[in-house]
């Protein structure tokens, strides 16, 4: 077994690290040319069905970027045919479900997942990986259930949500029925990834931003709280994440985990200021990596010095890598952190 760079999962429990440690989101994908190869031949599902490719395309990003954490190549979509939806990921569009939900009768139908038996690619490419193939810590993950929800209801990508908030609107119900069941999935998942040897968990919520403080606090809040707490009992860090949902950021401190993602609408010293002392997660606006190195280095410095005023920063980006990123920007970017944190 190789030596485990544990600064990852230190910074996760808020613990002092030698160096600000780093991990991108969406950093195994399309800016990098080994993996552009592998999508001409095959699609996200057939990559992650094959765990001898899956863990290889896991590994890509921090053998060549050097980063701190690896996160599972796989989509949150993954375990939703397990429980019954139908589910594509249509290329330059995103997940589309041929059976969106429409009534309680649909919301009842929806079955339970039995990882070992519905996802073993899953948990195969987790032992792969943990076993000898990676000195970082792995992270597992899943769909939080607002933004699982949006897809199954809306049928795809949405802009506004408005089926979905219709849908909570009218029948909170059906919408709390749902909310268990994803919980349910999302528990037994997450357990199965954790088993497998997953060192940390982060969810996302990608589109629980679309709320405003009342309505998560009625629709989501409860259902994350069960969620958390069952998960706490792992004794591994618990990340979370959405996408505008800076207004969020004191409920989701409220939480029983570890972290909190930001996104890169709110600054590391605001959430400070309101009274985040948890280990934030973030947060370069991922469209800077577009603009010219100086610049990149310039506001990556000043995240950097907010991060570093109190214990508890992983650096990261506000959201995934774009495709048309430069993978030598994400190296360059990676060694930056590393040495401008360097103790
Ligand atoms: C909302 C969401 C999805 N998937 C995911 C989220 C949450 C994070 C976020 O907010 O971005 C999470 C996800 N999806 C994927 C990963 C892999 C791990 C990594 O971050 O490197 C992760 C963590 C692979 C993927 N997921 C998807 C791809 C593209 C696959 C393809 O082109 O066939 C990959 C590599 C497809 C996908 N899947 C999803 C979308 C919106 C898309 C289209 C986006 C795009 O094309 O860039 C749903």
């Amino acid at each position: 077994m190789r030596h485990l760079n544990d600064t990852f999962l230190k910074a996760a429990r808020g613990e002092k690290t030698d160096h600000t440690p780093v991990w991108f989101m969406r950093q195994a994908g399309r800016s990098q040319p080994e993996y552009r190869k592998l999508k001409e031949q095959y699609s996200l599902f057939d990559i992650t069905h094959q765990p001898e490719i899956c863990a290889y395309v896991t590994r890509l990003p921090v053998e060549q970027y050097n980063v701190d954490a690896a996160i599972l190549y796989k989509d949150i979509m993954t375990p939703l045919p397990a429980i019954g939806v139908d589910v594509e990921i249509k290329s330059g569009i995103g997940p589309v479900i041929d059976n969106p939900l429409r009534s309680v009768q649909d919301v009842e139908k929806l079955g339970e997942i039995d990882p070992e038996s519905d996802v073993p690619y899953v948990l195969e490419t987790i032992r792969l990986l943990t076993e000898e193939q990676l000195n970082v810590p792995l992270i597992g993950f899943a769909g939080a259930p607002f933004t699982l929800a949006s897809y199954m209801i809306e049928g795809g990508p949405s802009k506004n949500y408005n089926k979905t908030k219709a849908f909570m609107y009218a029948e909170p119900k059906a919408w709390f029925t749902l909310m268990d069941k994803l919980a349910e999935m999302t528990i037994t998942y997450v357990h199965a990834q954790v088993k497998a040897g997953a060192k940390a968990i982060q969810l996302f919520d990608s589109w629980v931003g679309a709320l405003n403080v009342a309505d998560y606090r009625v629709f989501i809040k409860p259902v994350m709280e069960r969620i958390f707490t069952e998960l706490r009992a792992e004794n591994v860090p618990l990340i979370m994440f959405g996408v505008g949902a800076s207004h969020l950021a004191k409920d989701w401190h409220d939480l029983p985990l570890d972290v909190v993602g930001l996104d890169w609408r709110m600054q590391i010293s605001e959430a400070r200021e309101l009274g985040l002392t948890k280990t934030l997660q973030g947060n370069l606006d991922p469209s800077i990596l577009l603009a010219p190195w100086d610049v990149i280095e310039e506001r990556t410095k000043a995240i950097l010095d907010q991060g570093m005023a109190s214990p508890g920063h992983i650096f990261n980006l506000g959201h995934g890598v774009f495709p048309e990123v430069n993978p030598d920007t994400l190296k360059r970017l990676t060694a930056f952190v590393h040495e401008y944190t360097a103790k």
